[in-house]
């Protein structure tokens, strides 16, 4: 049976820089997966292989099996894959609810001439479409913003809608890019609860690129640490917190910063 995601020997190269170097790793069905490292170790060109923002230089990135390299961005959401992005990607005058119907159309099967010819299936998505929208409401507890434009919330407020906009597509695999940057502490903690509640309650696989080391040490299955583009080690999180390697990459990004 094939691995649920699967990256072997990825290379990433732009001009003379080798920014992802041979990066092999497995993500198990079901997991929360955590990508860390120092500032510019890859990590962002790692997730944005994955989500097919950029093609490999080489190696294979496999999801169910199927190569995700050869793929354009916009094919993902029909495999079952969603991304949230590092700087919001809202619709600010937009309400709450709106922005969540927006994420749910870009998976509807009808254009504008099946839609006038299949009236009947349009509504029926339609229906299905608010359906799941009152579903994410109330599952990231926003009813009482739900008519709000999205431009008047708070950062975190705002997040959680692009949280929702990925969930709307009922993802297989979530992809999260630093999540709770610039949230405060309550945020942060709601974040991690829902995201933990995502693999309990509805068995999603979490892949995230994340800062906050409070939130990858207590709610990671597995963590993947990078450096200089290279995977140095991988475990869970009581084994790479515990691995000099480790260690050694984050005092020597500190020792640089001074
Ligand atoms: N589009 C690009 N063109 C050229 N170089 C790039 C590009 N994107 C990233 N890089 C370089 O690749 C290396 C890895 O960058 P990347 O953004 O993936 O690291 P990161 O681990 O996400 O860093 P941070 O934690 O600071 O966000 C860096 O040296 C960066 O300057």
């Amino acid at each position: 049976m094939s691995a649920f995601l699967e990256l072997n020997g990825v290379t990433k190269r732009f001009g003379g820089l080798v920014a992802v170097n041979d990066v092999g790793l497995t993500v198990e069905q079901g997991q929360i997966y955590s990508l860390i490292g120092p500032n510019g170790a890859g990590k962002t060109t790692l997730f944005n292989l994955i989500s097919a923002v950029f093609r490999p230089t080489s190696g294979s990135i496999l999801f169910e099996g199927k190569d995700l390299t050869r793929l354009p961005t916009h094919a993902l959401a029909g495999l079952g894959i969603a991304r949230t992005f590092q700087n919001l990607a809202v619709f600010k005058h937009e309400t709450v609810v709106n922005n969540l119907l927006v994420g749910m159309h870009t998976h509807l099967k009808s254009d504008p001439i099946s839609a006038a010819i299949f009236w009947g299936r349009t509504r029926r998505e339609e229906m299905k479409a608010r359906d799941r929208v009152e579903e994410i409401i109330d599952f990231l507890e926003i009813e009482d913003i739900r008519d709000h434009p999205v431009g008047t919330l708070s950062y975190g407020q705002q997040k959680r809608v692009e949280l929702g906009r990925a969930l709307a597509v009922s993802p297989k695999l979530l992809l999260l890019d630093e999540m709770v940057s610039g949230m405060n502490q309550e945020e942060r903690e709601d974040i991690a609860r829902f995201i933990l509640d995502l693999k309990d309650e509805l068995g999603m696989t979490v892949f995230m690129v994340e800062h906050d080391m409070g939130i990858v040490m207590d709610i990671s299955d597995h963590v993947c640490v990078v450096n200089y583009g290279r995977k140095i080690a991988e475990g869970t999180p009581a084994q790479v917190a515990a691995n000099p390697a480790v260690i050694d990459a984050y005092l020597g990004a500190k020792r640089s910063a001074a």
